[in-house]
This record gives structure tokens, sequence and C-alpha cells, in this order.
């Protein structure tokens, strides 16, 4: 049968990257999907948002949900200190197996951890599992209705402290209403929207940040 998007972005890395050099991989990503075929990655423009905001936080411990093929994840990873850990959560095992993949073609597999699994049940095991204590940052890039119920679960899990920052993409499209109602209107969040576009597109798209205020 026909290759799947994933496995073709994959080949485009494989053909356009250098091993070992996250940001030709990132590049090699973007030229794919901007000139190619589509896919959901975070993409260039709001990929600058991320770093910007990664570098303002320098997390020791980040946490992304939704890893697919693993584009914002190298984005992550590449601007971690030494010893810092990114976990990265994918339920789907055909975007998690090439994700792995274009995370060792960027060299960066030391430095991210990536479970299988829905993150619903994933959550509630990262302390006993990877003994962290809370995360410094999270990533929300899975499904848009699961935003909501699993920043509340991550606040049960004590996975959450005080200067914790969510940023999640997506909150105008496909949208995650019921996520930016919680985090704008709960005292316990200092947000903050970044407006951009969807990915290797005009439409409007933004990422939203949240500071966890404990
Ligand atoms: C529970 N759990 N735990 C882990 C976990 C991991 C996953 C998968 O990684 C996965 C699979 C399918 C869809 C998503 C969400 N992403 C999107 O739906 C999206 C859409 C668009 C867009 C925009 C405009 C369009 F016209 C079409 C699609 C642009 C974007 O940037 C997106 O992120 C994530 C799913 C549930 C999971
Ligand atoms: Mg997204």
């Amino acid at each position: 049968t026909r290759t799947s998007r994933p496995q073709r972005i994959l080949k485009a890395v494989q053909k356009n990257a250098t091993k070992g050099d996250p940001e030709s991989v990132i590049s090699a990503i973007d030229h794919y999907c901007r000139h190619k075929e589509w896919a959901m990655n975070v993409g260039d423009d709001k990929g600058l948002i991320l770093d910007s905001v990664l570098t303002e936080v320098n997390p020791s411990t980040a946490l992304e949900l939704g890893t697919y093929c693993g584009y914002s994840t190298v984005r992550i990873a590449r601007l971690l200190s030494p010893g810092s850990k990114l976990i990265t959560v994918e339920f789907n095992p055909a975007f998690a197996a090439v994700a792995r993949q274009i995370i060792a073609y960027a060299g960066l597999q030391d430095k991210i951890t990536l479970v299988e699994g829905p993150s619903g049940d994933l959550i509630p095991k990262m302390k006993e599992r990877f003994g962290i204590k809370s995360f410094d940052f999270v990533f929300l890039d899975h499904w848009k209705d699961r935003y909501e119920p699993d920043t509340k679960l991550l606040e049960d899990c004590g996975l959450l402290k005080k200067g914790t920052v969510l940023l999640a993409d997506n909150v105008i499209c496909p949208g995650t209403p019921e996520y930016l109602k919680y985090v704008r209107n709960s005292p316990r969040y200092e947000s903050r929207y970044y407006k951009s576009n969807l990915e290797y597109s005009k439409v409007e798209d933004g990422l939203e940040k949240s500071v966890f205020l404990g």
C-alpha cells in the first residue's frame, strides 16, 4: 500500500537533512510541508514563538502532549540545556515509530523520552515511572478537546508548580474553546495569546501561554 504522510516526511528528512543537525531536520520538514504536502507540525512561524518562550523558560523538565512526527519535539529538545529532559506522549504507534526515527536522525534521543499511550492514562504515572516531581514547561498539541481535561489532570497529579508554563498550539484553528475559557478565567493562571498563523498557511492561528500561579 501507499506510504503514509509521516513516512513521506521521514523520507524527506533522510534525503535533505544532515544527520545530527537538528536545524537541518526542522528546515527539511518545513520545506517539505510548505512545498510538497501540508502536515500538522507547529511549523516555522509558530515555531519561532515556541523557541522564544522556551529560551525564556529554559526548562529542566518539559512535557509534550502529541508528538506526531516529532517536529516540535526536535524544536524543543534542541534548545534544552545539558541534563534537561523532554517527555513526549504519543498514542498512535505509527506516528511514534516515525517520530523515533526523526528524533534519532536529529541526534536528540538522549534528551527525549517518547512514551506511547494516551495522555489521560500516562499523566498519572509520570511521577512513579519517570521520577518527575513537576514540569517546568508543557507543550499541548494533541486532541484539542483533551487540552482542558489534561491540564486539570496535571494539576490534580501535582505535576505543575508555581511558574510552570503551559504553551498550547491551535487555540484559534482548529480551536480549543473550553481550554481557553478555563485558563483565561481561572485565578490560578496568567494567560497571554500570541497571534500567528496556521502552519504553512495564511489562516490565523496562535499559541496561548499560561503561567501556573500555584
Ligand atoms: C490523548 N492523546 N495522547 C497523546 C495523543 C497524541 C495524539 C496525536 O498526536 C494526534 C493525532 C491526530 C490529531 C492530533 C491533534 N492535532 C490536530 O488535530 C491539529 C490539527 C490541525 C489542523 C488545522 C487546520 C486544518 F484544516 C486541519 C488540521 C493543525 C494542528 O497544528 C494540529 O495540531 C494529535 C492524539 C491524541 C493523544
Ligand atoms: Mg498543532
